[in-house]
């Protein structure tokens, strides 16, 4: 029987993998061993069979006799441990959420609804790293999808609205205790009605601008406010989130050699787990709203097209809606005023299912059916 290690179960992703995982009844046909930096010799997860106690997840030994290892448990572990296991011999399958390695020539990004083929002819050849894609990249790629598919897109600008879930665990606590804090600060107030709206204003700004105000992790107050920064700099002047957007992308879609033209700015906002992002397309032909829609809808079977309705936009095209959801709408689709080759598209999708984890669990199946 295939032997299938787990690392980072326990973290956000790898918590939203076993979940999804578990709701699939994914845990059968292999024996699942689990991995951890910190609890080795304790209880693993709750999957449904006997299984043996956690794993310490340096154990070379151990991992090599693995024929698939899937990590969430970040760059850190996949830079030290993935090297290591390659020069000591091991020819398994890994499966990563970490960026490490996914711009390596040996590996390939996964999102099967999109690049099945790449997969397909990449396992062929006896490539053995597969990496989940930048969240942003791969919600986007759902989305519009039906567009490339059909080598509709000449260039695009992507301008995201990225959730507090993309930077950790601790900055979803952070963003929501800074709310708690201007809540109640500013409860006599709101309590008040007849209180002049200046005065419940001062008090929001003054307690964000307070250096009590809680901002260890993002730096900056998140909650009333946006950062329009995700990542590290690099020399031109992106940022790596907003780099990623274009190397990502072409290499998901195979065309490293013919690559389309994407840029665009990366801007966090005080939403929880759903990314959203507002895309200007120039089309590389004039084609009518209705088709353009139908190409979108025909893509895969996860995205929505919503028609460009206040209404349905409203309660269809956010966050609010979309949260826990393996759902990517896309809306506001119109012709832009610089020419009839001109469109917009807004889409939203939550960053740790098709962002992050439902990716790998995709792939795992697709190894499992060819080595099973
Ligand atoms: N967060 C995101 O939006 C996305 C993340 N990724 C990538 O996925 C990888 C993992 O990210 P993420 O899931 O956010 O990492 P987490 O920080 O949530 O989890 C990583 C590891 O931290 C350890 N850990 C320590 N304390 C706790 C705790 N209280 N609860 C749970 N785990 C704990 C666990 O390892 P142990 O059991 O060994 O102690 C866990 O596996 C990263 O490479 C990231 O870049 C990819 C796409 C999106
Ligand atoms: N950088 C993303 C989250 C993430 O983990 O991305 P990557 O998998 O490319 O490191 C965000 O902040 O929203």
């Amino acid at each position: 029987m295939l032997r299938i290690g787990f690392v980072g179960w326990r973290g956000m992703v790898g918590s939203v993998l076993m979940g999804r995982m578990l709701e699939e009844k994914d845990f059968a046909g292999f024996e699942p061993l689990f991995f951890t930096t910190s609890q080795a010799g304790q209880a693993g997860p709750d999957v449904g069979m006997d299984i043996p106690p956690l794993a310490d997840a340096y154990d070379y030994d151990l991992l090599k006799t693995m024929d698939v290892i899937v990590s969430c448990q970040g760059g850190g572990y996949t830079e030290q441990c993935h090297p290591e296991l390659r020069k000591i011999g091991w020819k398994g399958y890994w499966i990563d959420a970490a960026s490490t390695l996914r711009m390596a020539d040996d590996s390939v990004i996964v999102l099967d609804p999109v690049n099945r083929k790449v997969i397909d002819k990449a396992l062929d050849a006896g490539i053995r790293d597969f990496v989940g894609g930048n969240c942003t990249v791969s919600l986007m790629l759902m989305g519009l999808g039906g567009l490339f598919e059909n080598d509709l897109v000449e260039w695009m600008t992507s301008m995201t609205y990225q959730a507090a879930s993309g930077a950790g665990a601790r900055n979803m606590r952070e963003l929501v205790d800074q709310m708690r804090v201007i809540g109640t600060s500013s409860e006599d107030i709101l309590n008040n009605p007849a209180a002049a709206i200046a005065e419940l204003d001062r008090k929001v700004i003054s307690t964000m601008r307070d250096p009590s105000f809680p901002t260890d992790h993002f730096g900056v107050p998140l909650a009333g406010s946006v950062i329009p920064w995700i990542d590290r700099p690099l020399e031109n002047g992106q940022t790596r989130e907003e780099w990623k957007g274009f190397v990502e992308t072409n290499k998901i879609l195979g065309r490293t050699d013919n690559p389309v033209p994407i840029d665009g700015l990366c801007v966090r906002i005080g939403a929880m787990r759903c990314h959203s992002q507002a895309f200007t397309i120039k089309l590389k032909r004039d084609v009518p709203i209705n088709d353009i829609e139908s190409l979108l809808a025909a893509h895969n079977a996860w995205v929505r097209v919503i028609p460009n309705e206040k209404e349905r936009s409203m309660q269809e095209l956010t966050p609010a809606k979309v949260t826990g959801t393996l759902n990517v709408p896309v809306g506001r689709i119109r012709k832009l005023n610089m020419g009839s080759g001109f469109i917009s598209v807004f889409s939203v999708g939550d960053q740790l299912l098709w962002g992050a984890a439902e990716p790998l669990r995709r792939m795992l199946r697709i190894l499992l059916e060819r080595l099973g």
